[in-house]
């Protein structure tokens, strides 16, 4: 996250930080007691390597009451996800057992009515990601609002040129932005998940390429399809 500030500890018990051998590398949600959402993009690094889950943490490093690391059982990336667009990019996990929910430790829902969210409208994204353009990466749970544009403004030639499909949504990135790290974190709006954080054209913090973000209820059948079949 550029240009945020420091999020109030576990006050966003639904965060999840997808990790490598210790390392954090993206973020994501808890979406049901036994299932996280995250980017498809995530995964591009880290081959058929299973990630880990972090719930309940706000610290990375330091010891906290709930903070507990789950292993994954299976990874479930949207079937449309390719690493050459932004197109469906999702990814379900499933973990290993169902989380343990507590104060720091929650679901957090997801909109299910496909309609735009008005522009304008300020909403709420948080990460582990980077926090300066050296790459400087947080230990503590960074938070940051920013506005909707429409997607007409977004996908003006000057902005991302037409490739924001009725899927996407986007903010202002004028110096307050998401960042590498940040992929596959919700941007709250009114306590509802309305999007997923996609990389998009990796850029950070200029106003001219503003952050994009992968709707959600376009995928509420998708999700709660694989869900079901996971679950048995
Ligand atoms: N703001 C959109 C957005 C959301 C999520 C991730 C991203 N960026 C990135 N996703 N993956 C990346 N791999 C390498 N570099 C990256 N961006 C980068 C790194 C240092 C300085 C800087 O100005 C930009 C990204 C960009």
């Amino acid at each position: 996250i550029l240009g945020g500030y420091e999020a109030r500890p576990h006050l966003k018990p639904f965060m999840a930080s997808l990790q490598l051998d210790g390392q954090h590398v993206c973020g994501g949600f808890l979406v049901a007691e036994q299932w996280v959402l995250s980017a498809a993009h995530c995964t591009e690094e880290t081959g058929d390597k299973l990630f880990q889950v972090l719930l309940g943490a706000h610290s990375l490093t330091e010891q906290e009451p709930h903070k507990r690391l789950y292993r994954v059982r299976a990874q479930f990336p949207h079937p449309g996800s390719n690493k050459h667009n932004n197109k469906d990019d999702l990814l379900l996990l499933q973990l290993e057992e169902k989380a343990e929910l507590n104060a720091d430790v929650q679901v957090l829902p997801f909109q299910r009515e496909d309609r735009d969210v008005a522009p304008d409208t300020v909403c709420e994204v948080a990460g582990w990601g980077i926090t300066s353009h050296s790459g400087r990466r947080p230990d503590r749970l960074q938070q940051v609002e920013r506005p909707v544009i429409s997607r007409d403004v977004c996908n003006h030639r000057t902005r991302h040129d037409g490739t924001i499909t009725n899927n996407m949504m986007c903010t202002d990135s004028r110096r307050r932005d998401t960042c590498k790290g940040d992929s596959g974190g919700p941007l709250v709006c009114g306590g509802v998940a309305e999007g997923l954080v996609t990389a998009g054209s990796r850029v950070c913090g200029n106003y001219k390429k503003p952050a994009i973000y992968t709707r959600l209820a376009p995928y509420a059948a998708w999700i709660d399809g694989v869900m079901a079949s996971a679950d048995g």
